[in-house]
């Protein structure tokens, strides 16, 4: 269960945040520029709320009162960027690799293994990124975080750069992936057909308080 509740000031708005994510995908839907990067961020340890806490499961990841702000490593979380952001530089398995740390070789390479056959991309273990297609590397990028095992997954806009017929297919692989992860998903997108992949969508609205602008997201019916 990842229990979110923050209050964070942007320089156009002040963004107050209230979700509850048992092991189920919440889709955070809203315009360009209404705070969901940023509740992104703010969960993976990357940006700090001014105020609130951020629980997930028996784990205090951040605690405005109790003054606890864990660093995003130790937060457990999986982050699947915009662009993917792979290592060029890297091959696939080495992009896979590359969180995986304190573990033996051998069993770097069975995990190694068993992962690019469950993402079907065993054939593009020596590939670079520049040589794969969109989809292949959504796989990759998926491969890479879920190596490591965590306990939550953050997705950010992980169809954008996709045609249609390619969207609709990895939409399919992302609930199938839940399904089998049973894990917590929060995937933000500016886009309405990404909304049914949520069991539960949250949609951005602005409103006033006190003469200041303040952002939240609403549980749509
Ligand atoms: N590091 C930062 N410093 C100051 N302002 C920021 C920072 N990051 C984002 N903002 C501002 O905060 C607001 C929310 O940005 P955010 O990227 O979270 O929105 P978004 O909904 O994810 O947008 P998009 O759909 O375009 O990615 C915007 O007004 C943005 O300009």
């Amino acid at each position: 269960m990842l229990k979110v509740k923050f209050v964070k000031r942007l320089p156009d708005f002040v963004l107050k945040v209230d979700l509850l994510v048992d092991k189920e995908i919440l889709v955070l839907v809203g315009p360009s520029g209404s705070g969901k990067t940023t509740v992104l961020e703010c969960i993976a340890g990357f940006q700090k709320p001014d105020w609130g806490e951020i629980i997930l499961g028996e784990k205090t990841l951040f605690s405005s009162s109790k003054r606890i702000n864990l660093p995003s490593y130790k937060r457990g979380i999986g982050y699947i960027f915009q662009e993917y952001a792979l290592f060029n530089h890297l091959t696939v398995r080495d992009n896979i690799l590359y969180g995986v740390k304190n573990i033996l070789k051998d069993e770097k390479e069975k995990q190694l293994n068993e992962i690019l056959k469950k993402f079907d991309i065993f054939h593009l273990a020596e590939r670079y990124p520049v040589q794969l297609s969109g989809g292949e590397k959504q796989r990759v990028a998926l491969a890479r975080t879920l190596i490591t095992k965590p306990h939550l997954l953050l997705l950010d806009e992980p169809l954008s750069a996709m045609d249609r017929k390619l969207r609709e297919r990895l939409c399919k692989e992302i609930k199938e992936l839940h399904g089998q992860w049973k894990i917590p998903f929060v995937l933000v997108t500016h886009y309405q057909y990404e909304a049914k992949l949520g069991d539960k969508v949250f949609k951005a609205e602005k409103g006033e308080d006190k003469g200041e602008i303040i952002m939240k997201f609403h549980q749509s019916a």
